[in-house]
């Protein structure tokens, strides 16, 4: 499969996933998530590659979810090769790949993006990253992993007020609610991501899949919660709602949701 909203690199054992869409700050439409499950399962099938780092393209932003402008100018995130919307898959690779992904956060990390972190073995973010859900604002919400997982990482009063509030926070907040694992100046964050994922890739292969695994199998109930979840945003993504929430945007002015209280 030929790349267009993605790069993907080996070295040293590391395969290295950038979203490359820097005009639009990375967000995602149908083909990025196409590229990404494809970069991810390259990754896995390869026995040359130990860890999986995920990061963004350019200095301001690793992922700012869903592309808005292309869903109100469409009413749809656009289409892919294979016809297919595979987030939960994508969301599925990230967690079951039987290697650590490191996710490098180096820029905005909201909305679709911030669950991307969230789902990653662990994140290194740099110093001007920013952390937040941003979906009741948009017309969007992921009641699955985005809210499930968030939960068991940062506490429930913490995770509801990330999603009710659609606050941003810095990545030293981030930090200090165990959302991230390690905060580095932006020039350095790769060099960062790598020497984590150089020390991952000396210890027994078998081990951290088993570890990775053991860890999951605790929240494993989650991914039918996230296949539900995924159906009602279906239906609610064309309301009038939601669509409310992507044109506000697009329009740069306050959305107004009080016809559907
Ligand atoms: C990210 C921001 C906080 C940045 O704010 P800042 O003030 O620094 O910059 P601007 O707001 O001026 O943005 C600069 C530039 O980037 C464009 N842009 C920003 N975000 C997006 C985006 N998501 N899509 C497309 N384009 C974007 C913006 O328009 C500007 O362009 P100019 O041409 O005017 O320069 C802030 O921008 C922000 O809050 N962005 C919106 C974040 C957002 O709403 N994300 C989507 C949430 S919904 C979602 O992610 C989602 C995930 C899923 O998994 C789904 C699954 C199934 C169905 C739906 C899903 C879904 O909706």
């Amino acid at each position: 499969m030929e790349y267009t909203d993605v790069a993907y690199e080996v070295s040293e054992q590391i395969a290295t996933i950038t979203m490359n869409r820097a005009k639009r700050m990375n967000a995602f439409r149908g083909r990025t998530i196409e590229e990404m499950l494809h970069a991810f399962k390259r990754a896995w099938a390869d026995p040359g590659v130990a860890v999986v780092i995920l990061t963004g393209a350019g200095e301001k932003s690793f992922c700012v979810g869903g592309d808005q402008i292309e869903y109100a100018e469409t009413g749809s995130y656009g289409t892919s090769d294979n016809g297919l919307w595979e987030i939960d898959e994508l969301h599925m690779a990230i967690r079951d790949i039987p290697k650590p992904v490191i996710a490098a956060v180096n820029g905005y990390a909201i909305g679709g993006g911030h669950v991307f972190h969230v789902l990653c073995d662990v994140t290194i973010a740099s110093e001007n990253a920013k952390f937040g859900q941003a979906g009741p604002r948009v017309g969007s919400f992921d009641a699955g992993w985005g809210t499930a997982l968030l939960t068991r990482i940062v506490g429930e009063k913490k995770a509801r007020e990330i999603w009710y509030f659609c606050r941003q926070y810095t990545a030293q907040e981030a930090l200090d609610m165990g959302l991230v694992n390690k905060v580095v100046p932006l020039a350095d964050l790769m060099t960062e991501a790598r020497d984590w994922a150089r020390q991952a890739a000396d210890m027994s292969p078998t081990a951290l899949r088993a570890l990775k695994h053991a860890f999951n199998a605790d929240g494993a109930h989650i991914y039918g919660q996230a296949k539900m979840a995924a159906d009602i945003l279906r239906i609610f993504g064309t309301s009038d709602e939601a669509m409310e929430g992507k044109k506000a945007f697009a329009e740069k002015r306050k959305p107004d949701f009080s016809p559907y209280r």
